[in-house]
């Protein structure tokens, strides 16, 4: 055998080594795709069980569907979306909890063309009905566990049954929200008044009528009782769903410090598991001491002097504004049946539903919601979508929203209500709550108030945050 030159012979080896590292480079492939293989079973898996929780059925391809009629007897239920809601709400975090919350909140449904031939056809005679109720599924539920006992956030803590609540985490993850209906346009429908996120997949819309759906609601109330675990039975008025709004005064709030929050901290119903809230969105702590916050977030120094501005603000209008207060806080304690319901002719014992009284006068209150001055300006800078002249170019624009005004308000909807989650409410008081509205981002802090213990929802959005450029409301989209 000869031997090979100097030359050849060093190719060969460097021949030699590329296919080594060649082939530790498919054995890499194989492991990932081994993994990757894996992780597809271990996906489907997890959505052939979360169809099978929520009674989805996929259409089965390959087997020709039983007719209607006989599946619906033997329990299959095939549920198919017939649209996809787009809303002023992309993330959990910040939708308000039911739609009477947060007026402005508008939303449009597009009937899919897979669902009828002609979709607008379908939603003949709709028009004529102020109020909708939307069917729908809570898709964005993540984790698909449910508890038969939920902790609703106004609740603060208290545990009650699943079904007496509208907490998303409950077997099927059905919702149901009475939303305004503004108007029809083809195969779509415009709507406010929503508590629904982007790319919720809608099941049905049947109109509201209130003959049929709303029944009187008792009057009188008993108070919450917070010494036992269980809320009590009482019977309340229902005036106005505004009246869960009224202002309340809570002095227990010791928190001066802020929060960063981003995403689902909103559903009404804690479920008690752990997975129920990633504590790890809780992560980023500020105080209100300059250093660690300008440590923590590399801000300018100037922050804490910002912060007192704010705070000097809001003891004026705490001054300006205490007796006002007083007022609302009183009136919202009354409960007299308004003049329609005494003049209804089923003005009787079986004329009235009855509610649980938390939902009345839940042991968390409304909060007050301010705008710096500065703020509201930088709110107004934003134009709805159908201004649009050539010197508005660098505007940012909302794309639901019709005005400042509307997104003032809705701001203060979601606010008061008092977004956060127990969990977030009690053991995350110290840091910034995020959420999106429109094509906005919205920073906020709860503290402490600065007069006589009056709990505020402080709101320094925008412009002072801007000015430290910090936080700040930009355009999203
Ligand atoms: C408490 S539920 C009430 C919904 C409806 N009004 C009901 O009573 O069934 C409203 C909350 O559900 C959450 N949510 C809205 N759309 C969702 C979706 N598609 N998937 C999961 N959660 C959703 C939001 O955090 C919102 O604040």
């Amino acid at each position: 055998m000869s031997s090979l030159c100097d030359c050849c012979g060093e190719h060969i080896n460097k021949l030699n080594q590329q296919i080594s590292v060649m082939r530790k480079e498919v054995k890499n492939l194989r492991q990932m795709l081994d993994s990757a293989v894996r992780a597809h079973r271990k996906h489907m898996i997890s959505i052939q069980s979360a169809v099978a929780k929520t009674g989805l059925r996929e259409p089965d391809k390959d087997q020709t569907p039983a007719p209607p009629q006989a599946s619906l007897e033997k329990g299959n239920i095939q549920t198919v979306p017939i649209g996809y809601i787009s809303s002023c709400f992309s993330v959990k975090n910040g939708t308000p909890r039911q739609p009477t919350i947060c007026g402005p909140s508008r939303a449009e449904l597009r009937i899919q063309q897979s669902v009828f031939n002609n979709p607008e056809h379908a939603l003949v005679g709709l028009e004529q009905y102020s109020h909708v109720w939307i069917i729908f599924l809570f898709h964005k539920n993540g984790h698909l566990s449910y508890r038969a006992k939920v902790k609703p956030p106004r609740l603060n803590g208290q545990r009650v049954g699943v079904y007496s609540t509208r907490s998303p985490h409950r077997p099927n993850a059905l919702g149901l929200t009475l939303a305004r209906l503004d108007k029809i346009v083809g195969d779509t429908i415009h709507l406010s008044d929503i508590d629904m996120i982007a790319g919720t997949p809608v099941l049905d819309i049947k109109p509201f009528i209130p003959e049929y759906d709303s029944p009187h609601t008792r009057v009188g109330s008993e108070p919450h009782d917070s010494n036992t675990d269980q809320p009590q039975a009482t019977t309340v008025a229902l005036n106005e769903t505004t009246d869960i709004l009224n202002l309340h005064k809570d002095s227990d709030a010791q928190s001066d410090l802020k929060s960063k929050i981003t995403d689902d901290d909103n559903d009404d119903g804690d479920i008690e598991s752990p997975l129920s809230i990633d504590k790890s969105e809780c992560d980023i702590p500020v105080t209100d001491s300059p250093q660690s916050v300008s440590a923590q977030f590399s801000l300018p120094k100037d922050l804490h002097a910002v912060l007192e501005e704010v705070k000097a603000y809001v003891s004026h209008r705490d001054l300006c504004q205490s007796c006002e207060s007083e007022d609302q806080v009183s009136d919202s304690s009354k409960t007299k049946p308004p003049e329609s319901m005494v003049n209804h002719p089923c003005y009787g014992e079986e004329a009235y539903s009855t509610i649980a009284g938390w939902i009345k006068e839940p042991p968390v209150g409304s909060l007050e919601v301010r705008f710096t001055p500065q703020a509201e300006r930088e709110l107004a800078d934003f134009l709805p979508t159908h201004l649009s002249g050539p010197s508005e170019g660098d505007r940012p624009r909302f794309k639901f929203l019709r005005s400042s005004e509307e997104a003032a308000t809705a701001i203060r909807g979601v606010l008061s209500a008092d977004p956060r989650s127990v969990y977030r409410r009690t053991r995350c008081r110290d840091r910034l709550f995020f959420f999106t509205l429109d094509t906005a981002d919205i920073t906020c802090w709860f503290g402490q108030g600065f007069a006589e213990g009056l709990f505020i929802l402080f709101l320094y959005i925008f412009a002072t945050l801007v000015k430290v450029g910090w936080c700040k409301l930009e355009a999203v989209n």
